[in-house]
């Protein structure tokens, strides 16, 4: 993931994902988002790691786990560190204006959402291509459920109105999460009352978290072609 690349996009994604790690401060506790982007800002924060600044991590994925381990950060759990002073992560969507989200098309998402809510302030870092108008325009909703008895809790899923598909990776074999769990992908289209339907499928047993982040974003660096701009939420 480290390295130059020749995409633009990429080098803008590189740019919003060094001024996120720019906000990191000696000793802070700071969550380690998942994805291509969030790379992009583990690989900054190793680069400021390496110039000497000190802070622990806690990853949200095996992945970033590794990775993060390999440039020597420090990573810690929750019972050292119950609360966060920053969490960093990337997004599938960010809606104009509420800045709510979408997430878990990489299979982070329980990770990634019990880390930003033990965030004082969550950053997320997404391309242009990112920003939509309602949730669900182009993504379906990743709900991670338990193995057993996941066919009762996807026909209940499909009751709320979403076309459910069980997640399986490109080689055939089934995506499992590193919590041991199975990705329903819900495809809803343009979502009208994200924190309701949050609400909705958290209370059909087997749903162990979805993908909707409602109200959690700080703030969204968003790189595109005229530069990086800075949302906060309205
Ligand atoms: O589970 C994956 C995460 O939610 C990612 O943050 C999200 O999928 C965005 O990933 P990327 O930066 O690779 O588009």
């Amino acid at each position: 993931m480290s390295g130059q690349n020749s995409d633009p996009m990429v080098e803008l994604k590189r740019r919003a994902a060094e001024e996120a790690a720019a906000m990191v401060q000696d000793g802070m506790a700071v969550g380690l988002g998942t994805g291509s982007t969030a790379a992009l800002m583990i690989d900054a924060l190793g680069r400021r790691w390496a110039e000497g600044l000190r802070f622990v991590g806690i990853p949200t994925s095996e992945r970033s786990a590794e990775q993060a381990r390999a440039l020597g950060i420090t990573l810690v759990d929750f019972g050292s560190h119950p609360q966060l002073d920053l969490a960093i992560d990337g997004a599938d969507e960010v809606e104009r204006g509420s800045l709510d989200l979408i997430k878990g098309l990489g299979g982070a998402l329980l990770r990634e959402k019990i880390v930003a809510a033990a965030a004082r302030r969550f950053v997320v870092i997404v391309d242009e291509g990112k920003l939509v108008d309602h949730l669900g325009s182009r993504s379906p909703v990743p709900v991670e459920v338990t193995p057993f008895g996941w066919e009762s809790t996807a026909r209940q899923l499909g009751e709320l109105g979403a076309r459910v598909a069980l997640r399986i990776k490109r080689d055939g074999e089934l995506f499992v999460t590193d919590g041991g769990n199975l990705i329903l992908d819900c495809t809803f289209g343009p979502i009208a009352h994200p924190r309701a339907l949050e609400a909705s499928i958290g209370h059909i047993v087997g749903v162990i978290e979805s993908g909707l982040f409602v109200s959690r974003t700080s703030e969204v660096i968003v790189a595109g072609r005229d530069g990086l701009t800075r949302l906060v939420a309205a």
